[in-house]
């Protein structure tokens, strides 16, 4: 039976990553990549859908143990679980897929740290997320399975045998070595691996990834944390990044809501882009501008929200009637149907990771400037029309107030790249568009009555969305109408125990959403909401309510895509990108809006510019058939000071 979503803890390759339950049980890996059928997916169903487990032996019937330590090896994710066992001694298992170019691979060393200990190993790898179970053969002395469109390559260490499932005692002193390798069907069988050296390895990629950041503040281990399992998300070979690692995970246990968030949505790997630049990371950014440009292709009327991390277009929806689903959660699906809806927030998200990343510091492209004028020049046509908004509502189109206030931030971007002289456009032209979308939300998607933005036009409803009014320079914080919104949120969207909600679910009569039943708090509207309290000069709130964000965290870190205060647990898919990205950034605000930070204790930006400038952006001004780099300091002092012409001469 699977575990509580939060009990897992992640392990990854930048390919793909698994889930390991706190019994030594993976329930979850799909093979080669993210989004390819999972080998192991007992996760939404039971044992005969996939899994292996390895950890000391039980009797029969009785449940296997939990580990008695769980813990990532340093700045990592490689993970290492350790089980007492009574009458017997000690025994450590440690997972992890190691990087590289290198066929995929799960690699499990077994360790005998005190006495004699009894401990069993059982694969049972599955097609088509447990469809049927995958055929074995012994070749060469080693076990191999068939996959999907691929077969696996177990090894292990001479002194266990070649079988996908045995007991085996481990002494002090000892270990024995797994290794599950993939490999296409018509590719010939994998060198044994090494495990050593890939552990190595491994951990030498991690650690000297992760002292890269530049983040100096308190949270540094849950900064740390959620920014490796940001990297875990990304898709080395194309730069692409997913959403979260699982499918079908439950917002609502019991419940519908449950979808494939293992694609590349233009508005998660956006922001995912904008966390990692603030700590300092531009390989990431680099990554995706490229896979970014690739993927559109230019093709701008065939623009959909979101690819498979190759640039895959056809993302049709399915569901897997074999699956129960998690916790009887059904259905499951893979695909997702809302690959082809409009949501006019995307181009905002895209343009303003490209600033920000420019503003961190990242070379100058001229195809990526071509794209984001391409992108405005898209929206000047379509951003009165109403969509499917942030949410990716499944009711009707309506006129989100995020949606329009994400096409007022591409225009806003797009004017400060001309302004600055990094573009050549109709300056005069989108400074009118830019006014007439503010004009347009303040008069429609403003209620002066209860002094609040609201989730559409005419609408009672709030959403949560709004929170980003502030963040992204669309209004400054001191203005009544955002303290409003605000405070509105606070009210009617808040969870008993203090976190938010994106908007009403059908529980409470709107269904704004078309979906049936109800859902947790959003813990990235939480996170917003902890930013937003910060800007407005509240910082204790800030700072407390993001501390209790941070123990929501699983003992590992991990955060899924929402918290049930009802259950005290988390939901949704896991680990979620948008959570981690939360968290990120507020960190940065709450330390950014710290009276008296401690020396050292300050983020990444210079004295010249808040940590992350939302708001005060504008672009660089390079030379475009030179396309020399700005220095970082001197374009965000550039930035500051048009946001300050712009704000006083716009408000
Ligand atoms: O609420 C219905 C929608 O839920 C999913 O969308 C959510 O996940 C996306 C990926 O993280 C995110 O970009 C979006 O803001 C979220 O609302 C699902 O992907 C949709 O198909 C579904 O309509």
């Amino acid at each position: 039976m699977p575990h509580r979503i939060e009990d897992y803890a992640l392990i990854g390759n930048m390919q793909t990553g698994a889930l390991v339950g706190p019994d030594g049980t993976t329930d979850w890996l799909c093979l080669p990549r993210f989004d390819s059928p999972a080998v192991f997916a007992g996760l939404l169903g039971t044992e005969q859908h996939g899994f292996w487990r390895i950890g000391p032996a039980h009797a029969e019937g009785t449940r296997p143990p939990t580990a008695d330590r769980r813990r990532y090896r340093g700045k990592s994710l490689i993970l290492e679980s350790e089980w007492d066992v009574p009458g017997q001694g000690t025994v450590r298992v440690t997972d992890l897929m190691p990087n590289g170019d290198g066929a995929p691979q799960l690699v499990r060393i077994v360790e005998g740290l005190a006495g004699q200990v009894r401990t069993r190993s059982v694969l049972h790898a599955t097609v088509h997320y447990g469809q049927g179970i995958a055929a074995q053969r012994a070749r060469q002395g080693r076990a191999v399975f068939s996959a999907t469109d691929g077969r696996l390559w177990l090894d292990t260490s001479p002194d266990v045998g070649a079988g996908a499932g045995g007991d085996f005692t481990i002494g002090e002193g000892d270990s024995v070595t797994f290794a599950l390798t993939w490999q296409p069907g018509t590719a010939a069988a994998p060198m044994p691996p090494d495990a050593r050296d890939a552990l190595l390895r491994t951990e030498a990629y991690w650690q000297t990834w992760a002292a890269q950041s530049t983040y100096r503040g308190c949270y540094a281990e849950a900064v740390t944390r959620s920014a490796l399992t940001l990297k875990a998300l990304t898709y080395a070979p194309t730069g692409g990044i997913v959403a979260a690692l699982t499918t079908s995970l439950p917002e609502d246990i019991g419940g519908v809501r449950n979808w494939d968030y293992r694609y590349s949505w233009l508005r998660d790997s956006a922001m995912t882009v904008i966390a990692l630049v603030s700590l300092g990371y531009l390989d990431e950014a680099r990554a995706w501008r490229k896979w970014l440009l690739r993927t559109i292709a230019g093709d701008l009327d065939g623009l959909q929200i979101m690819y498979g991390v190759t640039g895959e277009r056809d993302l049709a929806e399915h569901q897997l009637d074999w699956l129960p689903g998690y916790e009887n959660s059904g259905p499951v699906r893979i695909g997702n149907g809302a690959a082809t809806q409009l949501q006019l927030d995307v181009y905002g998200e895209v343009i303003e990771a490209l600033h920000q990343a420019r503003l961190a510091g990242l070379e100058p492209d001229p195809e990526a400037t071509e794209l984001q004028l391409q992108f405005v020049a898209h929206l000047e046509k379509r951003w009165m029309y109403p969509d499917e908004g942030i949410w990716e509502v499944r009711g009707r189109r309506r006129h989100f107030v995020h949606s329009k206030i994400m096409a007022w931030v591409a225009v806003d971007r797009a004017i400060k790249l001309i302004e600055c002289g990094d573009a050549d456009g109709p300056l005069q032209r989108w400074r009118e568009l830019r006014d007439t979308i503010q004009r347009e939300v303040c008069e429609k998607g403003y209620d002066p009555e209860r002094n609040t933005f609201t989730q559409s036009y005419g609408s009672q409803e709030l959403d949560a969305s709004l929170l980003l009014i502030p963040q992204m320079g669309f209004l400054p914080p001191d203005d009544k109408r955002v303290i409003g919104t605000i405070e509105a949120i606070q009210r009617e969207l808040s969870t008993p125990d203090g976190f938010i909600q994106r908007y009403h679910t059908e529980g409470c009569g709107t269904g704004v959403d078309g979906l049936p039943g109800d859902e947790g708090a959003f813990l990235l509207c939480s996170f917003w909401m902890a930013e937003d309290l910060a800007m407005i000069g509240r910082e204790d709130e800030a700072r407390k309510l993001f501390e209790e964000l941070l123990a929501l965290r699983s003992d590992l870190g991990l955060l899924a895509e929402e918290w049930d205060a009802r259950l005290q647990r988390q939901v949704g898919n896991y680990p979620q990108a948008f959570s981690h990205i939360g968290l990120i950034l507020a960190a940065l605000r709450i330390l950014t809006h710290d009276p008296l930070p401690l020396p050292g204790q300050r983020s990444t930006e210079s004295d010249l510019a808040p940590a992350r400038p939302y708001g005060s952006a504008a672009t660089a001004r390079s030379n475009r058939t030179k396309t020399p780099l700005t220095p970082a300091p001197l374009l965000r002092a550039c930035y500051g000071f048009l946001a300050l012409v712009h704000t006083v001469t716009t408000i």
